[in-house]
């Protein structure tokens, strides 16, 4: 640790960023009902309660035989009067001495209490004998076991999943009231910069990031609305933000935001709206920006790729789910073992690219996968998650623990 550790001069604190951004922003309340069926990855606008008992009755788990327990006390076999199937209910009451066939999903008939298998009865001449000791109640699936009537099932902001789906059809409800998909406008900055098919002059490369955020906001199901390549003159970028501002609840730039004379976003947008904040201590990532245009929040990730990404992840990523109304979850992280030592510059929160594998005994042991220069991508290609490491820590040794977050799922 370095004895003289501080924050580098002008750069926030990243926690402290962080808050800051998650402070500034509000969910965008515009509320759709829609059908369930297609509400896969919404995000609940208000809370669900059971409408109903799930199941509705008490049912069979087994296809087998209905009867009341006690009529198995006097050993003899029991009568069968009829059957009970899914759908075709038995309607009359079971008496005791009496059994009726049942099968699985079929509602317990009223006078039956327990249930047997088939295959551990004997149906002979109309009279079924159990073969081993039967327990009162066995295989009844009971009223309301899954789902009480009148309880909350899901609470506003949850993301729906296919087996929320599925609860909330077993519940009979077949519309649910969700926020819109956020509309997030998505340009890239930087006369360099070329569509990949395009052929390239000397000086020129691809434009990778763009593609890259449109694929991860389209993995947290929102519109996007895709402005393409701005030049560096002040004129397109102010234009290319103007027109993103007229629909965008969020937009992001890449690029253009360090302190180059090409780097014309942070101005334009001062310009034209509010820059709230610049520089944080994060690596990689410094030059992030935050503010806002119009009605809209901007976000400034910085050119290079990796930067672009990590800077999504970690501070892109909490504000466009505040802006969805999805309620925060904690990251995925675990207490991993460092293979190989690691030596840094304090000053900055890291974010290191790395693999984890677990060993027999089932420990996670992780290391950085090459390279870790912002402009590096095959080594994010190659990572599952962050080595996340503090600003005053300089050293690591090898075999000790560090803190492994997975990349999160806009990333996978
Ligand atoms: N004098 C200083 N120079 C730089 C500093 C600094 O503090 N002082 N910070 C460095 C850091 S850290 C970063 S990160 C970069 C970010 O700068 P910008 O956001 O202004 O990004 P650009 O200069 O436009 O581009 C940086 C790099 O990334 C390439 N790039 C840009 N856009 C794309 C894209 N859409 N797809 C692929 N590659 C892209 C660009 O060609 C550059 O190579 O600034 C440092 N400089
Ligand atoms: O923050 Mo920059 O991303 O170190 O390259």
């Amino acid at each position: 640790m370095a004895a003289d550790f501080c924050y580098s001069p002008g750069l926030m604190p990243f926690e402290q960023a962080r808050r800051l951004l998650l402070d500034s922003v509000k969910t965008i309340n515009r509320i759709d009902s829609i059908n369930t069926r297609k509400a896969i990855s919404r995000i609940l606008a208000g809370p669900i309660m059971a409408p109903m008992d799930v199941p509705a009755n008490d049912n069979s788990a087994m296809d087998g035989f209905a009867f009341a327990h006690q009529s198995l006390l006097n050993d003899r076999p029991l009568e069968l009067v009829g059957e009970a199937l899914a759908g075709h209910p038995y309607s009359t009451e079971i008496l005791l001495g009496e059994c009726v066939r049942i099968t699985t999903g079929a509602v317990l008939p009223k006078g039956a209490d327990t249930i047997e298998m088939k295959e551990k009865s004997v149906l002979e001449n109309a009279y079924v004998r159990m073969k081993h000791n039967v327990s009162k109640g066995q295989f009844v699936r009971k009223k309301g076991e899954d789902v009480r009537a009148g309880t909350p099932i899901f609470e506003q902001g949850h993301k729906i999943t296919a087996a929320d789906i599925g609860l909330l059809s077993a519940c009979g409800i077949d519309r649910v009231d969700v926020y819109d998909r956020i509309k997030v406008a998505v340009l890239s900055s930087g006369d360099e910069l070329v569509e990949p098919g395009e052929p390239l002059k000397p000086g020129q490369l691809y434009d990778s990031n763009r593609h890259m955020l449109i694929a991860a906001l389209s993995r947290s199901h929102c519109e996007v609305i895709d402005l393409g390549i701005a030049r560096d003159t002040i004129h397109d970028t102010r234009r290319a933000l103007e027109k993103a501002c007229e629909d965008a609840d969020l937009i992001i730039s890449s690029g253009g935001v360090s302190v180059g004379e090409a780097d014309l976003l942070k101005q334009v947008v001062d310009d034209i709206g509010t820059l709230s904040l610049w520089r944080i201590a994060v690596k990689p990532g410094k030059p992030f920006a935050f503010g806002t245009i119009g009605s809209a929040s901007y976000v400034g990730l910085p050119g290079n790729p990796v930067s672009s990404l990590v800077t999504f992840a970690q501070l892109t990523l909490p504000i466009l789910h505040k802006l969805q109304g999805l309620t925060a979850k904690p990251s995925t992280s675990l207490l991993a073992k460092l293979k190989f030592p690691i030596t840094r510059q304090t000053g900055r929160k890291e974010f290191i690219r790395a693999k984890i594998a677990f060993d027999q005994q089932g420990q996670a042991w992780v290391e950085p996968t090459g390279a870790q220069g912002s402009g590096i991508l095959s080594s994010m290609v190659a990572a599952d998650g962050f080595i996340v490491v503090e600003p005053d820590i300089e050293t690591i040794a090898a075999n000790s623990y560090v803190c492994f977050e997975w990349f999160p799922e806009e990333l996978q």
